[in-house]
């Protein structure tokens, strides 16, 4: 369910040459046009999709050409970029920044311009409204991993960007969170881009990218990608062992 009153984000327009990482080229060059308001990112293990991901949040390069919305580059428009696209890592150790949990919310809100008091009373506030206020002062190397993924969900929800990339968003949580974070994602007027490797939950977008060695295998509807998809995971799988993945 999306606010039907909610103008939509601008797109995001992808036409770039090849990514490499440490040499070695991990998304092959592509030509995309990301319009719609819930896109669904799937593919195998290792084949690319938090790299593609990344591209899009303006966080890597790509050889040649661009990422950009309204015409503007997201990899060097890194203002602009903080407000159009919040990224949530799948591993919120590679997220975390600060030592306590008020302080890692408030430094979003204070890169987006809000003094520290304001992105103080913000994250206290966010904190309440999730009957969690008494985290503000806790250390963050306190919370086990799923509440430490939920940290990091808060603190991209917060900002509010355009659009959020999410990175399996609900890996580690648990089920009365999942349904009430699922709720949450599918009422926000923002174009959502979500990685998962959970087929069921993507039968609401409007749109599947299927990523396989770095180039895009497949990109429709879920009813036209996700049936194809489901029965190649299921040929693999009959496998023992992928003999025929190289990295
Ligand atoms: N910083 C890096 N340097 C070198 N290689 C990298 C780097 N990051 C990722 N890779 C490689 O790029 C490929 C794609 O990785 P990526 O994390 O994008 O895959 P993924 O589809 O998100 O996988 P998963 O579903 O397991 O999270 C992998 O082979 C990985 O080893």
């Amino acid at each position: 369910m999306i606010s039907p009153s909610a103008p939509s984000p601008a797109p995001i327009r992808i036409s770039c040459g090849r990514v490499l990482l440490a040499g070695r080229e991990i998304l092959a060059p592509l030509d995309l046009t990301l319009s719609e308001q819930r896109i669904g990112v799937i593919g195998r293990n290792g084949s690319g999709k938090t790299t593609f991901l990344r591209l899009l949040a303006g966080l890597i390069p790509a050889e040649s050409g661009s990422v950009s919305v309204n015409g503007a580059d997201l990899a060097r428009e890194r203002k602009l970029a903080l407000r159009q696209i919040g990224i949530l890592f799948q591993n919120p150790d590679h997220q975390i920044l600060f030592p306590t949990v008020e302080e890692e919310l408030a430094f979003g809100l204070r890169q987006q311009g809000l003094s520290q008091s304001a992105a103080l009373a913000h994250a206290h506030q966010a904190l309440r409204a999730e009957g969690r206020a008494h985290w503000a002062r806790m250390p963050v190397s306190s919370l086990s991993g799923g509440q430490k993924q939920f940290l990091c969900l808060l603190s991209v929800l917060m900002m509010a960007p355009s659009t959020l990339l999410l990175d399996e968003p609900f890996s580690g949580l648990d089920l009365p969170t999942i349904f009430r974070l699922k709720r949450r994602l599918a009422a926000l007027p923002q174009r959502l881009i979500t990685i998962t490797h959970d087929p069921a939950s993507l039968e609401e977008a409007q749109r599947l990218i299927w990523i396989e060695r770095g180039a895009v295998l497949a990109d429709g509807p879920p009813a036209t990608v996700l049936p194809v998809f489901t029965s190649e995971m299921e040929r693999l799988g009959a496998f023992d062992a992928d003999t025929d993945l190289a990295g």
